[in-house]
């Protein structure tokens, strides 16, 4: 590991630690993102942070050396690849226990957001009983295309692929299910899908933590999972219950994202917390889970997904769009350590029974 201390005679430390400080990350788990090429140092970043590459640049270039440095964007893979998906990097489950509280518009968005962070994402809409991803998508209507009539082509909209039963069935079908047919239809969903190379693939749960979302979460080789919930407390006891299946059946939670936070007056500029406070906060620190944001209620937010438009593409500046960004880029970061975590506690294991 002698390169990792010095590269052409520099001393790399100084570049480790500033790498490590922008990401408030502990320095042993970015010194391995430094190689060397052609002469030159070469920083790749592992997960989904396009927008802050500029940032690390100049943070880099006032150390000695730092301005020769390459970034890239290499998203690893999450979680137990071996268990995974061929073409998915990946796996991350949307859930939120209560109903209602946002969890397609929050999938929806964050995919926007990974994707505008150099990121190759789909969606898979698992909502069996209640699919909103191609409305919000805005291809309701359209259906996947089979050349072999055992494989589908999966949608795409806004940069995203997507599949989804609401584009194969009429709602009204799906939503008499029970489950096992509801989890045979995720289960091809995921694997008669023809996904092409993805960094993130999320899967839009079901709202609930009955049977059938107990079985999806065993059944999809997921890497982690976010718990979407409001702050009012209906709704944290749901996804308390949320967090407690993931825990049971060993997925681990990256986080819970505060949705419907507060509404700021357009006018005045005053904000009013109409669901309560705090409660995102409460869950986070209850469960040793990180807090990824707190989002808004903001009518462009409705708007926008009852349209099939995407905010973070036509106002990537807006308020919104920065705070589903900053959620996404914390996200994305999460689920790399926890998949280095995991890798490692393989490792051990498996160092351990030799
Ligand atoms: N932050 C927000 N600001 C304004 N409206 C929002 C926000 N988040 C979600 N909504 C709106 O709330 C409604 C419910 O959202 P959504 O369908 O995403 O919830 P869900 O939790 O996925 O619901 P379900 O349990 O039915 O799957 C939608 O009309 C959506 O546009």
């Amino acid at each position: 590991m002698f390169f990792k201390k010095r590269h052409a005679g520099t001393d790399i430390s100084s570049f480790v630690a500033c790498v490590a400080g922008f990401f408030s990350l502990p320095e042993q788990k970015v010194s391995g993102w430094f190689t060397s090429e052609d002469g030159g140092l070469v920083l790749t970043l592992p997960f989904a942070c396009q927008s802050q590459h500029q940032g690390l640049s100049l943070a880099l270039q006032k150390l000695d050396g730092g301005d020769k440095i390459q970034i890239r964007q290499n998203i690893a893979f999450g979680g137990d690849a071996k268990r995974g998906h061929r073409s998915i990097r990946n796996l991350l489950a949307v859930a939120s226990g209560k109903g209602g509280v946002g969890k397609s518009t929050t999938t929806i968005n964050l995919a926007l957001a990974l994707a505008s962070e150099g990121a190759r994402v789909g969606i898979l809409d698992a909502d069996i009983y209640g699919p909103s991803i191609p409305i919000m998508l805005g291809n309701a209507g359209e259906h996947p295309k089979s050349i072999d009539n055992r494989h589908m082509q999966p949608l795409q909209a806004h940069g995203l692929v997507a599949n989804s039963i609401g584009y194969l069935v009429p709602a009204d079908d799906a939503a008499v299910w029970r489950g096992p047919m509801a989890s045979k239809a995720l289960q091809q969903l995921l694997n008669e899908t023809l996904w092409p190379q993805l960094d993130y693939l999320l899967i839009d749960m079901p709202p609930g933590t009955g049977d059938i979302q107990l079985t999806l979460a065993q059944q999809v080789p997921v890497s982690g999972a976010l718990v979407v919930t409001t702050p009012q407390n209906i709704a944290l006891a749901d996804a308390q219950k949320a967090i407690a299946m993931f825990n049971k059946v060993k997925v681990p939670v990256l986080g819970v994202l505060e949705n419907m936070s507060y509404h700021q007056c357009e006018n005045c500029g005053h904000k009013e917390f109409l669901f309560a406070q705090g409660g995102g906060e409460r869950i986070s620190g209850q469960n040793k889970v990180p807090l990824l944001g707190h989002i808004p209620l903001d009518i462009h937010i409705r708007e926008y997904t009852d349209a099939g438009k995407a905010l973070i593409v036509d106002k990537p500046q807006s308020v919104i769009s920065q705070a589903y960004g900053a959620a996404a880029r914390q996200l994305a970061k999460q689920l790399y350590i926890s998949g280095q975590d995991q890798a490692q506690a393989i490792d051990i294991s498996i160092k351990e029974a030799d």
